[in-house]
């Protein structure tokens, strides 16, 4: 059996996907696990993506859960690790893209990693270091209201060095102008001054593609999604010579949960209840006085799934958000909100949903989780960065469909045009 070339540790599991779909989309066979396995790889893949749910928990249990991924990667033997984290820099004050990297770079050995979080085909380019989502700043974005990363620093070179004990530089975009010689330099030069990791400027995917060989001598690459299309070539593979898989023909009941209370996913849960979708609304404040919430979902659900794709949310507004974080706590509030989602995919899944399409990271993380899933399959992508995926489920032992939409992916109708692309 083939070695995989490049290794992947995701920091959450909509990140996961999306990584996996851009590698596939650029000629990788690629293999995607949910946590760490358990026992060596079974089969051929150019490219292994471990997901982790580590965004926002303690910086300390983020480096050794990547640790532990690192380590089974390199027992299968990759020749490059992709630390993959959000394209709009998603981090706690501690964290965890500066730790974690670090730790990466010890482990590795190396002195030297970019940090690109640059994702032209959803609007998230940087520029003189600066990240920007669309049109706007990441700091003017709906990102500074996260209900767990609020985003406030659009400079990221200022944010990492926050987050690092080493110094970090800038690849600003006149070096990357002039292609992998003119980046080979600027690496050459910010060495000699002690830089250890450059944030990368990038701005459309013709520069990250003719940026890929720069990094072919990297041992590790930190990024969003989009350096991921300038890869492959690296290992002499091009859009093309891979395929995303033939997913097997959907079938089961349909389904979204969400719990993204993300600009994007907000506009899709109002256009999905507008054109007459059927909705139930959790409120975390029921949950916290202690209401059987789930079962009331579930019942809800149950006599409206024949009828089409139903979904339950969270999903709210930033006033919202943070007047039912002001009273139970932002991470109470926030493991409140997954567990309650969890056992609702769950239920939904026991009650014969096998398209299910699942809105925010930590959400997913949970949902995922709860489902007991070892592996994915990446099947054909709805949006820019979300791929239809296929799972085998103890709850669902003939497998499912699963889309795991981060949270500021996808248009207004994303979550009809997922089933509609499974019809
Ligand atoms: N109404 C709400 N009030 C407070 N927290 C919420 C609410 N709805 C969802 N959450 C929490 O907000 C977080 C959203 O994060 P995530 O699922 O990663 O979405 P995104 O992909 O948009 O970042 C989760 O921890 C979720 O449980
Ligand atoms: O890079 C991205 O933007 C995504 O792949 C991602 O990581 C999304 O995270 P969430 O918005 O928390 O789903």
């Amino acid at each position: 059996m083939t070695r995989p070339l490049l290794g992947c540790i995701a920091d959450d599991f909509t990140g996961a996907t999306d990584l996996a779909n851009n590698l596939v989309r650029g000629g990788m066979r690629v293999v995607q696990a949910i946590g760490v396995p358990d026992a060596p790889l079974d089969e051929p893949a150019d490219a292994i993506v471990v997901a982790l749910k580590s965004r926002t928990i303690p910086a300390d249990q983020a480096v050794a859960q990547s640790l532990e991924a690192l380590c089974w990667l390199q027992a299968q033997g990759v020749q490059q690790v992709y630390f993959k984290y959000c394209s709009t820099f998603d981090s706690t004050r501690a964290g965890n893209i500066g730790p974690v990297t670090e730790a990466l770079m010890d482990a590795l050995g190396c002195d030297f990693t970019i940090a690109c979080p640059a994702f032209p085909d959803n609007g998230r380019t940087v520029f003189k270091g600066y990240l920007f989502v669309g049109d706007e700043l990441l700091h003017e974005s709906g990102m500074r209201n996260h209900p767990l990363t609020p985003m406030t620093d659009s400079n990221l070179v200022r944010v990492l060095q926050s987050q690092s004990k080493g110094k970090v530089g800038l690849v600003d975009y006149r070096s990357v102008a002039r292609g992998p010689a003119g980046i080979a330099q600027r690496i050459e030069q910010l060495r000699a001054q002690g830089v250890r990791m450059a944030v990368v400027d990038a701005t459309s995917n013709d520069e990250l593609i003719a940026a890929g060989p720069a990094w072919a001598g990297l041992p590790l690459v930190t990024a969003g999604s989009g350096i991921a299309i300038g890869l492959p070539q690296n290992f002499g593979l091009h859009a093309g010579t891979g395929e995303a898989a033939q997913l097997p023909p959907a079938q089961g009941l349909r389904a979204i949960v969400s719990g993204s209370c993300s600009v994007a996913t907000n506009a899709q849960v109002v256009e999905f209840l507008r054109s007459g979708g059927a909705g139930f609304a959790i409120d975390p404040l029921q949950l916290a006085a202690g209401q059987d919430v789930p079962a009331q979902a579930l019942e809800w659900a149950r006599s409206r799934l024949e009828a089409g794709p139903v979904l339950v949310y969270a999903t709210a507004e930033p006033a919202s958000v943070r007047a039912v974080q002001d009273r139970l706590g932002v991470e109470a509030a926030g493991a409140l909100v997954e567990n309650a989602l969890a056992a609702i995919a769950q239920g939904l899944v026991r009650a014969g949903v096998a398209q299910l399409v699942v809105a925010g990271g930590e959400t997913s993380g949970a949902c995922v989780q709860a489902l007991g899933i070892a592996r994915m399959r990446i099947g054909p992508q709805i949006a820019p960065g979300v791929p239809w995926c296929h799972a085998r489920s103890p709850l669902a032992p003939q497998g499912l469909h699963l889309a795991l939409k981060s949270g500021n992916f996808g248009g207004a109708g994303f979550f009809r045009d997922a089933f509609e692309l499974l019809r």
